[in-house]
């Protein structure tokens, strides 16, 4: 069974116009409000795809039932931990430009911590656990560190999407695959801007760690996925971006989901990929024929044998 852990859901509320000036008032030609977070966009997505998954992680007031009641009606087992404080809500312009502002996370107690550490009692080998997304201010950021160790212990494989100190601790426990984008890769190992070659030493160091899957993404420029095999890099589709939120969800959304039905590491990659563009290139997340129909625009090159 695949679990996504999201610490810090969010109603995301997407406005759409124009163009936005500041320093006056904006009026939004539609919107439209959506259960949010990254782990949960991935339980979305596998949905999408064909993969049954549970949600966990802690939701909280009006804005936390309307989380757990838009995923039941979607069909996707909510299994959350309520908590005092509302959920965030996340604003997201798609003007001439996306913009992102992002709420501020509710406080969540120790006891609530340690609701959600017992319920990963319950993985076992062969379960994947997701943990994706920002870690709300009130828990340490060692938090990924242990829930990967828990995880661990039970023999299940943890996969992380995550960033800053969160994700620089996660590693330390070995995940089975991580997600960082080439500004986190960067963020991580303190370098500037890096191109897919140039990022190739930083995942070889990545995999020395005991890490199966370094997948890191440059957004339209490909991705370069690290195993112990190989290194490979992927070329992205060429569309029309009309959503980027969702789309490194969709990647690991898409790796899980391929995995689980037993394809070959680079066809995974493949699927991945074209699952993130698929809703790079949607209004919202994408759709299973579309993923498999960008999956022939994609070519993987073998950049050099693993390490
Ligand atoms: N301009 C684009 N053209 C084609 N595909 C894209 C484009 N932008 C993003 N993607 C797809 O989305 C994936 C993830 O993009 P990106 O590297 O920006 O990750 P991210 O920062 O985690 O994403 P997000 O914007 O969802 O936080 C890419 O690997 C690619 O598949
Ligand atoms: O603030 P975080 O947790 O880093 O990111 C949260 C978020 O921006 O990520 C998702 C897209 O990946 C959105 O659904 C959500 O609003």
């Amino acid at each position: 069974m695949i679990f996504t852990v999201t610490l810090n859901p969010a109603i995301d509320h997407f406005v759409r116009l124009d163009r936005v000036e500041l320093g006056t008032v904006n009026r939004a030609s539609s919107d439209q409000k959506v259960a949010g977070g990254k782990g949960i966009n991935v339980s979305k997505v596998l949905k999408r795809l064909g993969h049954p998954s549970e949600t966990m992680g802690f939701i909280g007031g009006f804005t936390g039932r309307f989380i757990k009641e838009t995923l039941e009606q979607e069909g996707i087992t909510a299994n959350f931990t309520e908590i005092a404080s509302d959920t965030r809500i996340n604003i997201k312009i798609q003007a001439d430009q996306e913009t992102e502002i992002n709420g501020a996370s509710p406080r969540i107690l120790e006891e609530d911590l340690k609701n959600l550490i017992t319920q990963l009692e319950r993985l076992k080998a062969g379960d994947q656990l997701v943990l994706a997304g920002s870690v709300p201010e009130t828990i340490k950021d060692t938090i990924y560190m242990t829930l990967t160790e828990e995880a661990r212990k039970r023999k299940a494989d943890v996969f992380i999407d995550s960033s800053g100190r969160a994700f620089e601790y996660a590693i330390k426990a070995a995940p089975t695959f991580i997600k960082p984008n080439h500004h986190e890769l960067a963020e991580l190992f303190e370098t500037g801007p890096l191109t897919p070659k140039e990022s190739l030493p930083y995942v070889k160091e990545l995999l020395k760690k005991d890490i199966k899957y370094v997948l890191v993404s440059f957004a339209g420029e490909g991705a370069v996925l690290g195993t112990r095999e190989g290194i490979y890099f992927a070329n992205t589709p060429k569309g029309e971006l009309k959503n980027s939120v969702g789309a490194g969800d969709s990647v690991v959304a898409g790796f899980l989901a391929a995995l689980s039905e037993n394809k070959s590491t680079v066809d995974a990659f493949k699927f991945s990929v074209a699952a993130g563009s698929a809703t790079a290139f949607s209004e919202g997340f994408c759709q299973r024929e579309d993923v498999e129909e960008l999956m022939k625009e994609i070519n993987i090159i073998n950049l050099e044998e693993g390490v």
